[in-house]
């Protein structure tokens, strides 16, 4: 990522100076200014950079002289007499961040930029360092996002567009955390589909697929607002119910029960003739692992007792 400090100014600064004598007039040096478009001309003598003439001092001084009622073009003077001197210079090798600082505190909007032999090298405005840092916070904001969608996607599974066991284990804590601050129980409900692999060997691998992307939906459709369901692993998927207590969770795995078995997707292979899923549920406030193991144990059980059924551990 590119900082302030990694952007020397030497890649900011225009090379295209324009240089005056300090003898000159100031009506040679202001018609320099208009046919070059330029806002600022620096002042140098072969003895080196002596001063910088930019817009406001012009205007300070014909301001200076209208108030002294002896405007007129013979009386402007010599750029001498309006320069800013000695000029604020900067180093070519000095980052944004330094220049920026100097541009700021000094309040100079114009900055000639001297090599290490302190020969002039470019000039650099505010309006450049304004620039390069509004395009160096924009890449960062870019990034940021994109370093956030990433973070996002780490924690989906691309089949099922639900949270993944990474994320499971994540909210898990927060849940487990806030059960043993308040000494309430939370839920976890294990529901895996039956006889799946028969429904894909029958079906082939596409559609089964398909399948568990709409089990997936109808479990996530039938979840009350707080309630979240992750993929486990394989065809098991996991209901994470905070602030539940066993007779809550067995209502959850009911609904979602019924969610997939009201789906009536045909499974041929399946002695109930369409696809079903059982579930296992614990509850408590202790450590998520042992009640994940306790929701296996019952799932074990419901598969057993003929599947299509919830059990509690
Ligand atoms: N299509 C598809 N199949 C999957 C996916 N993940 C797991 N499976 C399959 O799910 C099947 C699970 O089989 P088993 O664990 O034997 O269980 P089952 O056939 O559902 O039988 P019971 O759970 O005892 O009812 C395996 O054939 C896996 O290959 C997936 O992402 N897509």
């Amino acid at each position: 990522m590119t900082l302030m400090n990694d952007v020397p100014v030497a890649q900011l600064m225009s090379r295209r100076v324009t240089c005056v004598a300090p003898e000159e007039s100031v009506v040679v040096a202001l018609n320099t200014l208009r046919s070059h478009k330029l806002s600022c001309l620096l002042v140098q003598t072969p003895a080196g950079l002596e001063g910088i003439l930019t817009e406001r001092d012009l205007v300070v001084h014909v301001d200076d002289l209208v108030s002294e009622e002896r405007l007129h073009v013979n009386n402007l003077g010599v750029v001498r007499q309006l320069m800013s001197s000695p000029p604020i210079t900067v180093q070519e090798d000095d980052c944004l961040q330094t220049v920026l600082d100097v541009s700021m505190r000094c309040g100079i909007r114009h900055l000639p930029v001297v090599n290490k032999l302190g020969e002039l090298v470019g000039v650099v405005t505010q309006t450049d360092l304004m620039r390069a840092y509004s395009h160096i916070l924009e890449r960062q904001l870019t990034l940021a996002n994109d370093n956030e969608r990433l973070m996002a996607l780490s924690l989906i599974d691309p089949l099922m567009s639900i949270g993944n066991r990474r994320a499971m284990e994540g909210d898990l804590k927060h849940v487990q955390a806030k059960a043993q601050r308040t000494q309430s129980p939370y839920g976890l409900v294990l529901l895996d589909v039956d006889w799946f692999k028969r429904y894909n060997d029958h079906y082939g691998h596409q559609l089964g697929d398909e399948a568990l992307r709409a089990v997936a939906k109808a479990i996530s459709d039938s979840l009350r607002q707080g309630d979240r369901l992750y993929r486990y692993g394989g065809e098991e998927l996991i209901l994470v119910l905070p602030d539940t207590n066993q007779a809550g969770a067995f209502q959850a795995a009911e609904r979602a029960r019924e969610a997939v078995s009201q789906l009536q997707l045909e499974h041929v292979d399946s002695p109930l003739g369409h696809l079903t899923v059982s579930a296992g549920l614990a509850s408590g406030d202790g450590d998520w692992p042992a009640l994940v193991a306790g929701a296996d144990a019952a799932l074990y059980a419901a598969k057993e007792k003929g599947r299509n059924q919830t059990r509690a551990a």
